[in-house]
Parts: structure tokens; C-alpha cells; sequence
């Protein structure tokens, strides 16, 4: 296989599974109630747009790859109880339909399709799936992850808090191989295509964009760079992102989490004060900070752990961004400068807090976080 053909499977379907769970997430929220929102154990919130688009990419993946393992964040379990029967119903309808639509499948996709006995016996878009079916699909995404085999990594809302309050937030798929991500796709139902037509106001890259404008997906295979494109788009509207050439940090802009519990806001500060940098954060919820950076809306990604650091990152939460920022000529590494790896389980255990920059200043980055997490106290996280 020539090597701009790598995985290009595997892309047309993360893209396919991408696609579908966007449209999902976009009419959830657009007829979203409150009480279609369950607070989990951990307090954080999910919702039946959660839970909906985890079934379907699971659906679109098993249907092409019956035998790959998938890590994804929700599971079927407190939706089992009897008083989640409203919920369920829900997801069987928007489920049911996302599948049913007919997405812009690629002649790959389409073609693998035809010729899969999986999918010929699943027959999603003909028959719909029973509850049962999209429960069971739901807890595919139940593996360990780890260092051997082919495994996805699946986050089917990331940012849940930015989808309720109508911020940002991506639906995030990552292909991994031996532990290494080889493709990661996020679609970005609410930001802009163009951020630059929309200067930045009210602390969002393109918080002014028009309706229209919104909607981008964002795709990158190992080695063969990174690109962006309009939700609803033909493949051939792609256009290759870069992240911008920094002559020097002064000039930069970095972002960060808009939860102060998910990242720390002091010590980012106190980062970007070191390293000279003057303009005010810009808080965005969900991996679209690591695609913002990544086309050069913004420049740094400072992800400090808060506290004792005790938190593990999860893999959904950074495998697809951590590679489109790669792709576009950045580094990810965590506090210490250590590559993130990916092949050590559904968290990012050997890791700690995550930092995000152009390749050639990430390391003047990493020596501003630990000379500020020395100051602190914490130069032993
Ligand atoms: N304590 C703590 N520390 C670090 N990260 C945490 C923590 N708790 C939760 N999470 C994860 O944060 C994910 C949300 O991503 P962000 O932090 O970028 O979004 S936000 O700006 O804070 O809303 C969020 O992802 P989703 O649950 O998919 O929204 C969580 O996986
Ligand atoms: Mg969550
Ligand atoms: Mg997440
Ligand atoms: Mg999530």
C-alpha cells in the first residue's frame, strides 16, 4: 500500500460516523430539555446526545470493522434503569435516524459496505436497530484500550458543559495501532469554518461567526497532514490547516478549559507571564482548543493539572487533537515534556496536564511550566 493510501478506510469512516453523530448533536441541542440530562457519578453531566452519538459511531464502526476495539466514554449502565425509559426511547428515535440518513458516504465507504457481511447482517439504513441493539452498541465502547491491536477512541460529546450552554463542543473519534493514533477526526458543529471573519469576542475565537459560517471537521492521518472542511461538505472542499510560525511567544495567544476544575487557570497565567505573553486567554470548552490551535487561531494549549494532579486525563479526551495539532506541525507532550501515550490503558496514566505548541517553541514552553509549577510548590508533579 502506497502511503498516502494509509488508513484511508479507516478515514472515510471516522468521517462517515463523524458526520452523522454532528447532525445528532446538533438537533439534541436544538430541542434539548434539561431533564434529557443525567449527572454521572463523578457529578459531570451526559446527555442523550452522549449517549445517542456513542451508539451510532459505534454502529458505523463495527459495521465496517467488527473486530477493532473501542474505548469510548459513556456506557449503557445508568440507562438500564427503569425510570430511564424516556431517555432510551429517545435515543432509539435519534439514533435510529442518524443512521437512516443518507450522509455523504465516499465511494470507499460505500463500496466496503456492500461488500461487508457485517454490514449486510447489521443492515442499519434499512431495518432500525432495536433498543437492545443500540444499549449493546453503546457498551462496545467498553475495551481497555492498551499497547496491542487496533482500538478507536471515542468521545461522543466532548465539552458536554459547552454542548448546554451552547459554547463549543466536538464530537472526537481517534484510530490507534499498538497504541499509537494513526487517524483522528472532530467535528465542531458550532465553530466557525473561517475564525478570522469573526474576530474573537466574548473570550471564543469567532464568537461573532454567522449561523451559516458554522459547522467544521477537522481530519488527520499520520504523516500525511492535517485538514479542515465544512461539516456538510463534499471531500474534495478540504483545505490543508497549518499552525502559525511563531517568531516570537511574546506575540502568541494561548487557550485553555473555561472550568477552572479541569485546568489550572493560575498557573497558566502565571506561564503566560513568563513567557511574555500579553493577550488575554481564550476559554473554550472541548478539543476545539487543540483545533483552533492547530489552524493557527490561537497558538499555545496549556492544560496544568490542578491540585495534587492525582486526575488521569482520559485518551478520548485528547487522541484525536493531540494528532491533528501534530499534523499541523505542532508538538503535544505533557508537563514534563513526555510524548502522551495512548497504549497505556483508557487513561493517560504515565502523563500529567497536557501542553500544546508549535514545534519549534515547545520546549521554551515546557521550561515556563516547570520553572511556574516550581514556584508553586508542585515541581514534583
Ligand atoms: N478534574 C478534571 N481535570 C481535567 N479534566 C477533566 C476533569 N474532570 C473532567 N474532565 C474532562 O474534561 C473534559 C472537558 O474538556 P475541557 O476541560 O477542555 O472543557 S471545559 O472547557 O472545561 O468545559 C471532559 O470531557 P467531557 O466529559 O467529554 O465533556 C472530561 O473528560
Ligand atoms: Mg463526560
Ligand atoms: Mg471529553
Ligand atoms: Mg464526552
Amino acid at each position: 500500500m502506497s502511503s498516502a493510501a494509509a488508513y484511508h478506510l479507516e478515514r472515510q469512516v471516522a468521517i462517515s460516523a463523524v458526520t452523522r453523530a454532528c447532525s445528532l448533536t446538533d438537533k439534541v441541542f436544538r430541542n434539548l430539555v434539561t431533564a434529557d440530562t443525567v449527572t454521572k457519578k463523578d457529578k459531570s453531566p451526559v446527555t442523550v446526545g452522549d449517549y445517542s452519538a456513542q451508539a451510532v459511531v459505534n454502529t458505523v464502526i463495527a459495521s465496517h470493522f467488527s473486530a477493532d476495539a473501542i474505548v469510548g466514554e459513556e456506557d449503557s449502565k445508568d440507562l438500564r434503569n427503569p425510570e430511564a425509559k424516556n431517555l432510551r426511547d429517545q435515543i432509539v428515535k435519534l439514533a435510529n435516524e442518524a443512521l437512516a440518513s443518507p450522509a455523504q458516504e465516499c465511494p470507499a465507504v460505500a463500496d466496503a459496505a456492500s461488500k461487508s457481511s457485517e454490514a449486510a447482517s447489521q443492515a442499519w439504513g434499512t431495518q432500525d436497530l432495536s433498543e437492545e441493539a443500540l444499549l449493546a452498541a453503546i457498551d462496545r465502547g467498553n475495551a481497555e484500550g492498551g499497547r496491542s491491536g487496533r482500538c478507536w477512541a471515542l468521545d461522543p460529546i466532548d465539552g458536554t458543559k459547552g454542548f448546554l450552554r451552547g459554547g463549543q463542543y466536538a464530537v472526537c473519534l481517534a484510530f490507534m495501532v499498538d497504541g499509537e493514533v494513526q487517524v483522528g477526526v472532530i467535528g465542531c458543529p458550532n465553530l466557525p469554518h473561517d475564525a478570522s471573519s469573526a474576530k474573537p469576542k466574548e473570550g471564543e475565537f469567532g464568537a461573532g461567526a454567522k449561523r451559516n459560517d458554522l459547522g467544521t471537521l477537522f481530519v488527520a492521518v499520520k504523516g500525511q497532514g492535517a485538514f479542515q472542511r465544512p461539516i456538510q461538505a463534499e471531500s474534495d472542499s478540504e483545505t490543508a490547516i497549518t499552525m502559525n510560525k511563531i517568531s516570537s511567544l511574546s506575540s502568541a495567544s494561548f487557550c485553555e478549559s473555561v472550568e477552572a476544575g479541569h485546568s489550572s487557570h493560575g498557573t497558566n497565567a502565571r506561564i503566560a507571564e513568563l513567557l511574555g505573553i500579553t493577550a488575554e486567554p481564550v476559554r473554550m470548552d472541548s478539543q476545539a482548543k487543540y483545533v483552533s490551535i492547530a489552524r493557527g487561531d490561537g497558538d499555545v494549549y496549556l492544560r496544568l493539572p490542578v491540585g495534587d494532579g492525582s486526575y488521569q486525563e482520559k485518551i478520548w479526551d485528547h487522541a484525536a487533537g493531540s494528532l491533528i495539532v501534530e499534523e499541523a506541525g505542532g508538538r503535544v507532550s505533557d508537563i514534563r515534556g513526555r510524548s502522551l501515550d495512548f497504549g497505556v490503558g483508557r487513561t493517560l496514566k504515565d502523563n500529567k496536564g497536557v501542553v500544546a505548541a508549535h514545534r519549534d517553541v515547545h520546549d521554551q514552553v515546557i521550561r515556563a511550566v516547570g520553572q511556574a509549577l516550581e514556584e508553586e510548590g508542585r515541581g514534583n508533579l
